[in-house]
């Protein structure tokens, strides 16, 4: 600051009148000197905190398409590109009965100096003035593939119960439920489905009509178009190029977009700009429930899916994992048609590039049996088998993390990092460091990360044709040996029960286990009926040489409550030795009642836990046991011993004699 004395002894500052302080220069003057030099960082080069901000975000958006833009041939702009994407959007989110979209803009609606463009609603007929309601003149904000940072903070913002973890997952809470609800699930019946699906008595498809679904559509619908917000995902099915199937899922969480960010597989830049119309859309209303005064409807919960229009509407219920088992669904219908097996199970591979598929039930060990260390994860739950082999439907995986522990599944306890969604986790409130032993929300706590978190995953998620075919049960009677070998027909007859027993609540004492058994190890999902896919799954085993294994993974040494359930450790070196073919080769002898091979010895596992006879304390227990069991698989099957599985007479005869006998 310059200061003169003046020549009358008078002190003065250079601004003459001393109206207050002096001005402080902040612009840099000519005069260099004057200036306090401070070399320690340069100035930002911002003149409000807005703009200093806006420095912050660099646009990584390509304002030039990636591709030279053309549709059907066309060359177009980008900027009609992009407002054919939001015409897609509005299309999705049409009313059906006001016949108009709404009127979408893209970008969050928090961001108002952003001027996003805006797309007027879709209008398929002239629309009379005088109808126009006051969801006619709002926006809707569309939030369109989101990255995981982007959807962490909307999460974190808006939902309740969304928290960061110590590893850095995403923990959220599905709400009420916490599992998936399959008496509230309904296929629309039409003249399509009428008679290729699956109806009536075990079947999973619970009818709807067209009407009832259109109703439950535009309940969903108005619900997502009032929010100020929606989150879109476009992505993709299947890692088998020529099989692929585009999905749109709309949904009103971060937490539904992150769950399926991670679970369907997820486009390019390059392949979301040529995306187009999809395949199959789900409107996921979750928070809102379904009317129950509507035809059809037995709860407040509803998930309709309609092959016919190709879409899935969700009212009710928050758990994600409906969204995932509900495409899986559309799958085991769309598959089939050309041919491809729809399977419910995990698929690995050996470095020599022997494929092993895990078929079984909710918690029998598909996802913990399919992670494995020194082999090639294709996938944990969901696959196709074509003629060119297998590919895996989904992107991610879903592993229960109940008791989950670093030693025992590393791989598993690892994909849970940033970008992982922990579903109905406790975690410590100051450390976030989370319990997994702790079931206070759920027993079924849930981890859905993308599959390249497992780090000897196999990208592309696709491999040859299964040498192995492992069927899992999680026997909580303790009467099915660790390991079986299975012949064609005995496959053929695990697979269509499709056997598990699992204790439902540990808390409230000690109960008996109850027999679950569910067509083709996932009836919650198949849409036809359970002896077309068991069909097809003889053919390609027999085409392709592969053999069948029969897997316990539950107790040993006595039912739930006295046995205890085999080590993970162990039925890992069970599974070593199929993979190695070690198994193939050992010596076999044959059980009472289920005539089951197995062997008399394996590396790394005590050879008397092999026969079960041998481990319980109670002989007459034991055989009490395995014949209660033996009546309660004879009795599942009665419903099948009508139906002839393919074209082969003599399958379906050695098919009904490979049950148990006694
Ligand atoms: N012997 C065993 N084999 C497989 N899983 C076991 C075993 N013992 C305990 N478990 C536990 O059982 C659960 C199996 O669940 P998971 O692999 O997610 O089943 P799925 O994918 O078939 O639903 C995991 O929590 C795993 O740690
Ligand atoms: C997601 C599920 O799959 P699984 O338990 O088979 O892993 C489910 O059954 O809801
Ligand atoms: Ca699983
Ligand atoms: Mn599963």
């Amino acid at each position: 600051m310059a200061s003169n004395v003046l020549g009358n002894g008078e002190f003065s500052f250079d601004n003459k009148r001393r109206t207050g302080l002096p001005k402080i220069q902040t612009q840099k003057t000519d005069d260099e000197n004057v200036v306090c030099h401070d070399d320690s960082a340069t100035p930002v080069k911002a003149q409000t905190l807005d703009e200093l901000h806006s420095l912050q975000k660099k646009k990584s958006a390509p304002t030039t398409p990636i591709k030279s833009p053309h549709v059907f041939g066309v060359a177009v702009s980008e900027e009609e590109r992009q407002k054919q994407q939001l015409q897609s959007i509005s299309a999705s989110l049409a009313s059906l009965t006001r016949e108009t979209g709404p009127k979408v803009v893209k970008g969050d609606p928090a961001r108002q100096a952003e001027t996003p463009k805006v797309q007027h609603p879709v209008h398929h007929h002239p629309t009379p003035t005088l109808n126009v309601s006051d969801s006619g003149l709002k926006f809707t904000h569309i939030l369109y593939n989101l990255s995981p940072a982007e959807l962490y903070e909307q999460a974190i913002k808006y939902e309740k119960g969304s928290f960061i973890t110590s590893s850095g997952a995403l923990a959220t809470l599905s709400g009420a439920k916490t599992g998936r609800s399959p008496r509230d699930k309904r296929v629309v019946r039409d003249e399509t489905t009428e008679d290729d699906l699956w109806w009536g008595k075990g079947s999973p498809n619970i009818e709807m009509d067209e009407q009832t679904f259109l109703i439950n559509r535009e309940r969903a619908v108005d619900y997502l178009c009032s929010l100020e917000k929606v989150f879109v995902n476009d992505q993709f099915l299947n890692w088998d190029p020529n099989n692929r199937i585009k999905v749109r899922i709309v949904s009103a969480r971060a937490y539904h977009s992150l769950f399926m960010h991670n679970m369907c597989i997820r486009p390019t830049p390059e392949e979301l700009e040529d995306f187009g119309t999809p395949d199959f859309t789900i409107y996921n209303a979750g928070q809102f429930p379904c009317n129950r005064y509507t035809h059809y409807m037995t709860s407040s919960t509803s998930i309709d899916i309609n092959l016919a229009r190709r879409e899935m509407v969700i009212l009710g219920t928050q758990y994600a994992g409906e969204m995932k088992k509900g495409l899986f669904g559309v799958m085991h219908y769309l598959m089939p048609k050309r041919n491809i097996l729809s399977l419910h199970s995990g698929c690995n591979m050996g470095k020599e590039g022997d494929v092993a598929l895990f078929f079984g039930l909710s918690g029998t060990g598909k996802t913990t049996l399919s992670t494995d260390h020194n082999r090639y994860l294709i996938g944990d739950d969901e696959h196709c088998w074509s003629e060119h082999g297998v590919s895996n439907i989904e992107g991610g995986c879903y592993a229960k993390c109940i008791d989950l522990s670093r030693e025992k599944e590393p791989d598993i306890w690892n994909a849970i990092k940033f970008g992982t969604v922990l579903e109905n986790v406790v975690f410590e409130d100051h450390t976030r460091e989370v319990d997994y032993t702790d079931k206070s929300v759920t027993e079924n706590t849930r981890a859905a990360y993308p599959i390249e978190y497992i780090p000897n995953a196999k990208i592309p998620c696709v491999g040859p044709h299964p040498k192995n075919v492992i069927l899992l049960a999680c026997d909580a009677f303790g009467v099915l040996p660790p390991v079986s070998k299975l012949n064609l027909a005995q496959t053929m007859y695990h697979f269509i029960s499709g056997y598990t027993a699992l204790v439902a609540g540990t808390e409230d004492g000690i109960k008996e286990p109850t027999a679950t058994f569910s067509a083709c190890f996932g009836a919650a999902f198949i849409m036809l009926h359970p002896t077309k896919y068991a069909a097809m799954l003889a053919e390609k085993m027999q085409k392709h040489g592969a053999t069948g294994w029969l897997v316990n993974t539950g107790w040993s040494g006595g039912s739930y409550g006295s046995g205890s359930r085999i080590k993970l450790a162990y039925t890992r070196k069970i599974i070593d030795a199929i993979h190695s073919g070690a198994l193939l080769n050992a010596e076999y002898k044959k059980t009472e009642v289920f005539g089951l091979e197995i062997p008399t010895a394996l590396k790394g596992v005590p050879s008397e836990i092999l026969d079960p006879a041998n481990t319980w304390p109670d002989k007459k227990a034991h055989k009490d046991t395995l014949l209660k069991l033996g009546g309660l698989f004879r009795k599942n099957f009665e419903v099948f011993t009508n139906y002839k599985i393919g074209t082969d007479g003599n399958l379906t005869e050695e098919i009904l004699a490979a049950g148990p006998t006694f």
